[in-house]
Order: C-alpha cells, then sequence, then structure tokens
C-alpha cells in the first residue's frame, strides 16, 4: 500500500519507531493552568528526556522521503490546525461511558459548564463491563506521554460509624451494653443486656459484610430456667428470621424478627419482662444508604426509661471539605486530607499530532462493583494531564453504583447522547431501537435488523428486516450503527456477519424517499448517517463478513464492500454494483475509495462512469466479491470463513486492517462538514430531484 518492500518497510518502521521515542521529549503546551501534581508511583530511572522537537522540526527530518512524509502526516497529522494562540493545545470535549449494557450512552460535555457536572450523577448499574472513552483534540503541536487520571471517592462516606453506649443501674441490677460499629465493609452491632431481677441475660451480636451475615443471640433467665441461643449465617442472599419467647413463669416475652435481602437489614427485638416491669424494644434498619436504630428500655422498679434513636445517612454528603478542597491536587491531598479515596487509576494516552479531527481514547475494560455495600454516589476526579504534568483539563463528577440502570429515556436526556448518534437526535428522530439484551445467545429485537450474537463462538449475525427491499432509511442507518458500536464494545463478540432476512434482496442501498423531496436539514442529517455508517464499519476493529444472499446494488453494495470478506449467493439472478450514476447521481470519492481499494482503479474507473451492476459470477471475476456458494450455504459459509478468520492472531489482523484502511477513513474524517454540505447542495439541485423521480417512476413501472 505505501510502495515499500518489506526491508525498506521495516527500516522506516525502526526509524518512526526512533523518532516516536524522541517525541516523548516533544515540550507540551505550556498553557493550563496549575500543574497537576500526582504522586509518582514510578521509579525514577534517572531518564532523560531526549531534546525537544518541534512539530515542524519533525516534519523537515527526512522531508525528501515521500513514503516516510505520508506515514508521517498519518502519525502526526499535517500540521498546526488551529493557529490562534489563545486556543489550548489539547482540548478535551468528551467523555464517553461505554458499556454494552446500557439503555443508553453515557456521555458528558466536557466543553460547557464543568461546574454543573459536579452535581450531576452519571448512574451505571453494579457489575458491569465499562470502559471510559475520551475525545480530545490536539491543535498546534504534538503532544506527549498523555495520561489520563482518574482518582475515584466514596462520596459523603464516613470511614467509621461506632456506637457504644453502656448503661449501668442498680436498682436491682440492670445492665446494658449496646456497640454499634458500621463502615462500607463491615456492620456489626453487640447488644449485651443485664439484669438480675431473678437473673435475666440477654446477648444479642450481629455482624454483617458483603459476604456474611452473622447473627448470635443468647437469651438466659433463671426465673425457673429459660435459656435460648440462635445463631443464625446467612451469605445474604436473603434471610429472615422471626423468633418469639413467651415464658409465662412471671413473665418474660421476646419477641425477634430479622429480615434481610439485598437490598435491607431490618432487625426488631422486643423484650418484655413483668418481674417488676422491664421493657426493651431495640428497632434497626439500615440499607446502607441509611441506618437507623432505636432503643427504647423502660423500666419501673423506681423509674428508669431510656430510649435511644439513632439515623444517620451513611451516603449523604456530611460536608463538603471532606472531600472537595481548593486544591485538589496538593500534595498528599488523597490521602491526608480524604480518607476516602478508594481508587487511582492512571492511563497511559500517549503521543499525538495535530489535527482537524478528535483523537480518541480507550481505557481497558473495568467491571463496576458489585453488592449490597458499594452501591452508592463515588466522587470521581478526572484529570488530562501529560508528561510535563500540564493540566489540560481537570474535573469532577459522580458516578452513582445502582441495583439497576435508570429509565431509558432518563438516561438519554440527562447525560447527553453519543456523538456517532447525535444526528439523528439532534433532528429529532427517536432511536429505533429497542432494549437490546446482550445476555446469553439473544441479542437484539430492534425492527430494522436483528442481531443474534453466539457466545459460543463469539460470533453476531446481524440481519436486515426492512422490508420490502432493506432500504437504508435514516432510522435503518442509525440502528445498524449502534448495533455495531455495541457489538465491537462487547467484548464476548469477535466478529460479524452481515446478511438479509428478506427473499432475494441484500440490500436495494439507500432509501432514495430521504433524498427526494425531503427538506436540506433532513439531507444532511441523512448523509451524516450514512458517512457514520460507513466510518464505523470500514474501521471496524472486529471481523466483518458479508453474507450477500440477494441483490445488492449502491449502498447495498458499499455496505457489502466495507466488510473484510464477501460471500454472494451463486444465482444469476442477483446482481451487486455502484450503479449510482444510472440513477443520475454520482458516487461521492469515499464510495469510490472503497472500491478502488477493492477491486483496482481501471475496474472501478468503469464500474462508476457505466454503474455496471454485475451478475454474481462477474463480480467474482473483477474481485468485488471473494466466493460464490449456493444460497442456501451462504450464512453457513460465513460463519465457517468467521472461524478460519479468527485463527488469526486477533491483534495483528487488527493492525493490518488499520494500516491499509486508515488513510481511506482520514480522508473523509477530514472532509466530514464540507461532504455533508456537497451532498445537500447536489441533491437537492432540480436537476437531480427530476433524475431521482424518473428513477422511481421506472421502479414502479417496471413493477406494474
Ligand atoms: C459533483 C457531485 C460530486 C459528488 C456528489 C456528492 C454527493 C453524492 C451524491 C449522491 C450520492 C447518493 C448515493 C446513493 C447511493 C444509493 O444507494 S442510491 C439507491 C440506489 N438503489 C437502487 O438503485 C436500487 C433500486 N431498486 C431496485 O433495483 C429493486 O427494487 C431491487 C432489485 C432492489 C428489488 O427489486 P424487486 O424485488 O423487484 O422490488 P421492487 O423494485 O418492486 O421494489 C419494491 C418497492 O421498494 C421500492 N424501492 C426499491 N428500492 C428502493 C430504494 N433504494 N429506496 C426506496 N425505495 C425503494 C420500490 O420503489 C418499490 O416500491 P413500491 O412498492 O412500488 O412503492
Amino acid at each position: 500500500m505505501l510502495g515499500l518492500d518489506v526491508c525498506e518497510f521495516g527500516g522506516q518502521f525502526l526509524e518512526l519507531l526512533w523518532l516516536t521515542v524522541c517525541y516523548r521529549g516533544i515540550m507540551a503546551d505550556k498553557e493550563g493552568t496549575a500543574p497537576v501534581h500526582e504522586e509518582e508511583d514510578e521509579t525514577d530511572l534517572n531518564y532523560q528526556a531526549p531534546a525537544q522537537k518541534t512539530l515542524q522540526e519533525i516534519q523537515e527530518l527526512d522531508k525528501d522521503d515521500e513514503s516516510l512524509n505520508k506515514y508521517k502526516q498519518t502519525l502526526l497529522g499535517t500540521g498546526p490546525v488551529v493557529l490562534d494562540p489563545s486556543i489550548p493545545n489539547v482540548q478535551v470535549t468528551r467523555l464517553t461511558l461505554m458499556c454494552v449494557q446500557a439503555p443508553g450512552p453515557i456521555t458528558m460535555d466536557l466543553t460547557g459548564d464543568l461546574e454543573a457536572l459536579k452535581k450531576q450523577n452519571f448512574t451505571m448499574k453494579e457489575g458491569v463491563d465499562y470502559r471510559v472513552k475520551i475525545h480530545f483534540k490536539v491543535n498546534r503541536e504534538i503532544v506527549s506521554g498523555l495520561k489520563y487520571v482518574h482518582l475515584t471517592y466514596r462520596k459523603g462516606l464516613r470511614d467509621q460509624l461506632s456506637l457504644a453506649l453502656v448503661l449501668d443501674m442498680n436498682l436491682d441490677q440492670l445492665s446494658l451494653a449496646l456497640v454499634l460499629d458500621t463502615n462500607l465493609d463491615q456492620l456489626s452491632l453487640a447488644l449485651v443486656l443485664d439484669t438480675n431481677l431473678d437473673q435475666l441475660s440477654l446477648a444479642l451480636v450481629l455482624d454483617t459484610n458483603l459476604d456474611q451475615l452473622s447473627l448470635a443471640l443468647v437469651l438466659d433467665t433463671n426465673l425457673d430456667q429459660l435459656s435460648l441461643a440462635l445463631v443464625l449465617d446467612t451469605n445474604l442472599d436473603q434471610l429472615s428470621l422471626a423468633l418469639v419467647l413467651d415464658t409465662n413463669l412471671d413473665q418474660l416475652s421476646l419477641a425477634l424478627v430479622l429480615d434481610t435481602n439485598l437490598d435491607q437489614l431490618s432487625l426488631a427485638l422486643v423484650l418484655d419482662t413483668n418481674l417488676d416491669q422491664l421493657s426493651l424494644a431495640l428497632v434497626l434498619d439500615t440499607n446502607l444508604d441509611q441506618l437507623s436504630l432505636a432503643l427504647v428500655l423502660d423500666m419501673n422498679l423506681d423509674q428508669l426509661s431510656l430510649a435511644l434513636v439513632l439515623d444517620t445517612n451513611l451516603l449523604a454528603e456530611f460536608s463538603s471539605s471532606l472531600y472537595l478542597t481548593p486544591d485538589p491536587v496538593s500534595q498528599g491531598f488523597e490521602q491526608a486530607v480524604n480518607p476516602s479515596l478508594l481508587d487511582k487509576a492512571v492511563y497511559m494516552v500517549g503521543s499525538y499530532g495535530p489535527r482537524v479531527e478528535e483523537h480518541e481514547f480507550i481505557t481497558p475494560v473495568e467491571e463496576a462493583p458489585k453488592g449490597l455495600i458499594v452501591r452508592g454516589i463515588y466522587h470521581i476526579k478526572s484529570y488530562f494531564t501529560d508528561d510535563d504534568k500540564t493540566d489540560h483539563l481537570s474535573w469532577e463528577w459522580n458516578l452513582q453504583i445502582k441495583k439497576d440502570w435508570d429509565s431509558t429515556e432518563s438516561c438519554i436526556s440527562r447525560l447527553g447522547v453519543l456523538s456517532l448518534f447525535s444526528a439523528s437526535c439532534r433532528h429529532g428522530r427517536p432511536y429505533a431501537l429497542s432494549h437490546v439484551a446482550f445476555n446469553d445467545r439473544h441479542l437484539s429485537t430492534s425492527s430494522k435488523i436483528k442481531v443474534d450474537l453466539d457466545n459460543s463462538n463469539g460470533i453476531a449475525v446481524m440481519k436486515f428486516d426492512n422490508p420490502p427491499v432493506n432500504s437504508m432509511s435514516l432510522d435503518f442507518l442509525t440502528e445498524f450503527s449502534i448495533n455495531l458500536e455495541k457489538l465491537e464494545l462487547d467484548k464476548s463478540c469477535r466478529g460479524v456477519i452481515l446478511t438479509s432476512a428478506q427473499p432475494r434482496i441484500f440490500s436495494a442501498g439507500l432509501d432514495i424517499m430521504d433524498m427526494y423531496g425531503t427538506s436540506p436539514e433532513h439531507c444532511g442529517a441523512f448523509w451524516k448517517a450514512v458517512q457514520d455508517m460507513w466510518l464505523k464499519l470500514y474501521g471496524y476493529s472486529k471481523i466483518t463478513i458479508a453474507a450477500i444472499n440477494g441483490a445488492s446494488p449502491a449502498g447495498g453494495c458499499l455496505m457489502a464492500l466495507c466488510c473484510d470478506y464477501r460471500i454472494m449467493a451463486d444465482d444469476p439472478r442477483y446482481s451487486i454494483g455502484l450503479n449510482e450514476t444510472q440513477l443520475g447521481i454520482v458516487a461521492p470519492f469515499w464510495f469510490k475509495d472503497t472500491l478502488l481499494n477493492t477491486v483496482g482503479h481501471r475496474t472501478t474507473e468503469l464500474s462508476l462512469q457505466m454503474g455496471i451492476m454485475y451478475h454474481a459470477h462477474e463480480a467474482l471475476k473483477i474481485g468485488l466479491v471473494d466466493q460464490l456458494v449456493p444460497e442456501g450455504k451462504v450464512l453457513s459459509t460465513a460463519v465457517e470463513t468467521l472461524g478460519t478468520w479468527l485463527a488469526v492472531p486477533g491483534h495483528a489482523r487488527e493492525i493490518s486492517k488499520s494500516m491499509m484502511r486508515k488513510p481511506t477513513v482520514d480522508k473523509l474524517l477530514a472532509n466530514k462538514e464540507a461532504d455533508i454540505k456537497n451532498f445537500v447542495s447536489f441533491i437537492t439541485k432540480d436537476s437531480i430531484q427530476k433524475s431521482l423521480g424518473m428513477y422511481l417512476a421506472a421502479l414502479k413501472k417496471k413493477k406494474a
């Protein structure tokens, strides 16, 4: 692709590696506020950064080497894209929590009011896998050693709540000791009651942590002797216990009710003895957001009454000073000031050059914490920094771990939308996607596309089901891109097969009705959805195979061309090709590039000018498809083929794919807006609308 032989390429690759090492030393932008201080966990190896070079200096290196220059362009961009020095070199624009199971996108806009973010809670279901994606722009100079740092605090958490109450009375002796100790990991309650009005003793020990609940109750009375001991141990998936004890040797009553499930622990203890009257009632209720304890004691041997009510909101914001300080990054802050720092994560983002489009960085998969105790609000401080500790952006936000997601609607409206799909939302189109359940085998029942992921082999089959001809409308394209994105994030999915649920038609291409007689705004939104579909599919990291089981004109052909491998039904009725000129329209440059990259220059020239639709055998001959099989075997062959592709080491295949396709993808990325404008002005022209109208009429006439 680069016109290099293997040795030459190897040599240049080494050279680039060397350059990359040099770039690490390149001075990062000095703008921004106070430098971010982080505790340096790494051992200082006395590393001396190489002499710093500017972007221009690097671009000057070996500038006569055309191949190297092309490669440098891909790596570093073409040069400064924003000259205005008042605009920061690095601009962090948004953070997305990517989670396959989420009912909607979870995105925070970092270009707006960061103060408002501090008050917002982003909800995540406990136990789900997620990744963090950060979009950022580099405007002028290469920035090296970018890092994303993520400090997580338990919001408003008290490390410990302890209460000890000891009561001692010697009007014929009553002693009570109550010890309550709770922190996030543990709740312990010990209650000892002792009265020697002819002897009554009660000991209650309750101990619960995430995995285990233990309860021991010992009751002893020797008013003609009654003893009770109860020990209970459960692993917290639901426990209920009720104990009622009644002895009428001068009357003793005891009722104990204990109820606990994952969300709630309730304990009620009522004790009643009328040997000159003793009453005790203890109510304990904790659901981890809240701990309530009420103890009422009543004695009338010369009268003693005690009532204790304790109510504490374990997760409330006690005081902002507990976790917010004027200088959150000052030395030792995490340990000294904030005892509830739970986690510090540092992600190496890398070195980036300026370019028009945003860069994106995605963290490895993490698992959200799970369980009764960990549910609640976490306060997160995020820093986007670099080797020089320049503070490109720091912001704070809250993540609320809940037993379940918030409803889809609130999730989407509260948190904003994922950029990829923003066009359809901006234009007021709701997602056509129903809730996607990624569990087990069955994946989604969205209205126009059926997705079936087989967890045994990691192969997902996406079946287009948009009758009559699987035309790609705005809704279809949006749904397609969402499904594709979800599968890309789903680590159990290893490859995707595209095929049709409609007989004889793979896809009739773009929906002409979205381009004919619609407003310029609609055309713009539609074209953006076409671009996003192409960008996602052509640049897809996982393996894609088109199982072409029917006719595949224009956009249908484009979709198949985006895949890594094409298997077509061996049937003379089916044809495939970019036939745009037959409609009086022109395939844009990225359609052209996709075909060109597959079948070569001359065939593309013929194909595009003439708008040729190739029958299956011709398509195989020119390399437009890779294999023909009987129609009944198209899908099974695709599954088999995907299996052989999966045998190739994934990272090597992925890098190779990216190496082949990235320049083509980058070309559209750099011209997205202009391409939309161009399309809108072209498609809304009277002459083009007339051509489309005639084409539609011809389709209907053919049918008649
Ligand atoms: C200077 C300029 C430089 C650059 C330009 C800038 C930008 C680029 C500008 C424009 C580029 C736009 C790119 C467009 C790409 C496309 O994909 S355009 C769509 C092309 N598609 C076709 O040509 C396919 C047409 N359809 C067929 O050939 C047949 O329908 C097909 C073989 C698929 C199936 O045949 P059959 O089973 O016999 O079904 P019918 O023909 O009877 O069709 C059933 C109904 O479906 C309607 N229909 C068919 N295709 C489409 C479609 N693509 N969109 C909307 N509707 C479609 C058809 O009219 C029938 O409707 P009816 O039942 O009669 O109401």
